[in-house]
């Protein structure tokens, strides 16, 4: 690590601090930084503004109001006559996206992939730790440039694989509601989506737009239209300050927040110059449901996390209405992620495997055009799948899904979710949970745990739903309450279990507790672990 900021061209109001990796002078560039600073005071207020609006329309909700489809939209919902833009070049065919972090070594496997798109991943799977923001953005720039190499401590060596064979990128930048703790402008935190945008946009980002691409993005955590349209101004403002046409920039929105589910269209009408469809975000949308009705008694209460599939009513309805919606705008719909990666146990890869094909091809019937997977090794399995209903077709809008009809009751319906709510499913989300929290501590976002991809928004539905069953005092299948001092129990005898010593896993566990105990909900567990992390 070495600093460079003295050498940084740093525009008046901008302060930056922490340290920098070698070659971060080649994405803070002056015009990089400019941008920051622009979006910055043109948007973050607004940015704010729409921040406060979630927490009003959290607190309806608590008070008893139902989500809905919105009467002040129902005009743009009922008129037939707009479609968004047609697919991007490099985004005609999404049949199989790999996702992950961009961490040199994943970099270099997730493009050798085989898979048509890469999720180049600043979020969920990634941790905000400063090196990893600034070091993600160099390893983007330099395989887009073809200067990316890495040899592992073993000695293996890792090359790109010709440029005709690499998948299209797609950032995930980092969602509304995380700052950037590293960038001060005019004395103020920046927003990380900001950042992640503008760092990738102004490098890599033009570097795509030679080479016959374009800067795409994935659109996280998202919780209505109006942010939807706080994203296309600054697209705009950005294809501007650029000199770049309108619709330049793609963004393909990930439906993963209850209300969300409500503006779908909304959000692609918003974003129709720039949009590139929208993703069935499952495992956020799990915690955004249990997030907004976590008050709202019985009928919203949630069985254990293995319990909630793709397959119970309100995922059910939340995928078909996705599905319908993108097609009826000439929209691509993508699947989401099934969690199960490959394992070295035979009978474990066998079962991960069968899963996989299992969730892909109903996706694939449902009318989605591609889908999602964690690991390079299940790559084959999604396209192979996918390919059976597509063919040689890049994708199935076409398939318009006209018989699908969801109402805002098919969305609200969790009371139908069959399960149960056991101790079992209440370790597993406390030891769940903290293994993770240290992963992410520790400056690596997604991790294998029992055979489950685990990242951000897995761990959120375990601390939101150990929190869930502790406010509502729910009886497990053991007879026992669910109690303050039963979860104290319950952690206690979890983190024992784990490998180390207890001094280890103490910032994991006292995270995991301050967010799965507190009576006030905390809104994003990454809020507080940011706060940690340097
Ligand atoms: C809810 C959501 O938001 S989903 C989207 C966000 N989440 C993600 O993107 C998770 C992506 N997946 C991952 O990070 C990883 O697959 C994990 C952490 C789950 C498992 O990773 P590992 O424990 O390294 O798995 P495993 O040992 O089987 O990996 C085998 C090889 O594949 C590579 N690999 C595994 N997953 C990926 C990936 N997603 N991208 C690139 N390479 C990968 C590993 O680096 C390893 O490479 P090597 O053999 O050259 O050393
Ligand atoms: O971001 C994806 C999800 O499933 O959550």
């Amino acid at each position: 690590m070495t600093a460079h900021i003295e050498n940084l061209d740093i525009p008046a109001g901008m302060e930056i601090t922490g340290e920098l990796p070698d070659g971060a002078e080649k994405v803070l560039t002056p015009k990089a930084l400019e941008l920051i600073v622009d979006l910055h005071r043109k948007f973050n207020g607004e940015r704010l503004g729409r921040l406060e609006a979630r927490k009003e329309r959290q607190a309806e909700i608590a008070a008893g109001k139902d989500l809905d489809f919105l009467a002040e939209t129902a005009e743009i919902r009922n008129d037939p006559s707009w479609q968004v833009a047609p697919p991007a070049p490099g985004l005609e065919d999404r049949r199989v996206e790999v996702t992950g972090p961009t961490y040199k070594k994943m970099t270099i496997n997730a493009l050798n992939s085989g898979a048509k798109v890469w999720l180049a991943d600043q979020e969920d799977a990634n941790t905000p730790q400063w090196d990893s923001v600034i070091q993600g953005q160099i390893n983007l720039l330099d395989s887009l440039n073809r200067e990316i190499d890495f040899t592992s401590p073993e000695g293996k060596e890792y090359k790109l694989a010709p440029d005709d064979e690499l998948p299209t990128i797609v950032v995930r930048p980092r969602g509304w509601h995380m700052p950037e703790k590293h960038i001060r402008i005019d004395g103020e935190e920046t927003s990380g989506s900001l950042v992640d945008f503008a760092l990738y946009f102004a490098t890599a980002g033009q570097v795509q737009i030679e080479k016959g691409r374009g800067p795409y993005f994935y659109l996280a955590k998202m919780e209505s239209h109006l942010e939807a349209r706080l994203w296309n101004q600054v697209f705009e403002h950005a294809e501007d300050a650029f000199g770049l046409s309108r619709g330049t920039i793609r963004a393909t929105v990930l439906i993963e927040t209850y209300p969300a589910a409500f503006e779908m269209e909304e959000i692609l009408y918003e974003l129709r110059e720039h949009s590139a469809g929208l993703n069935a975000g499952r495992w956020d949308y799990i915690f955004s449901v249990i997030k907004y009705y976590r008050s709202r008694g019985s009928e919203f209460l949630l069985p254990d996390r293995s319990d909630v599939t793709m397959t119970v009513p309100f995922m059910n309805a939340y995928t078909e209405l996705l599905a319908r919606t993108c097609h009826k705008r000439g929209a691509h719909a993508i699947g989401g992620m099934s969690a199960f990666v490959p394992s070295k146990d035979e009978a474990a890869n066998k079962a991960a495997f069968d899963k996989v094909r299992e969730d892909k091809s109903r996706e694939a019937g449902k009318g989605f055009d591609g889908s999602w997977v964690a690991h390079p090794g299940m790559v084959s399995l999604c396209k192979e799948v996918f390919t059976e209903t597509l063919g040689d077709k890049p994708n199935q809008i076409d398939n318009k899904r006209e018989d699908v009809n969801v109402t805002a009751a098919d969305l609200l319906d969790v009371k139908s979710t069959p399960g149960s709510m056991t101790e079992a499913g209440l370790r597993t989300n406390v030891s769940v949970g903290i293994q993770y929290l240290r992963a992410w501590l520790e400056g690596n976002g997604a991790v294998a745990i029992n055979g489950l991809m685990e990242d951000a928004a897995t761990a959120e539905i375990s601390r939101s739903q150990v929190w869930q069953w502790l406010d509502a005092g729910i009886t497990l299948d053991s007879g026992e309450k669910v109690t303050k001092d039963l979860v104290e129990r319950i952690v206690a005898e979890e983190v024992a279990k784990l490998p180390g010593d207890d001094a280890g896993w103490k910032d994991a566990t006292d995270t995991f507790v301050s967010v799965a105990i507190a009576p006030d909900y905390v809104d994003f567990l990454t809020l507080p672990a940011y706060a940690r992390m340097p």
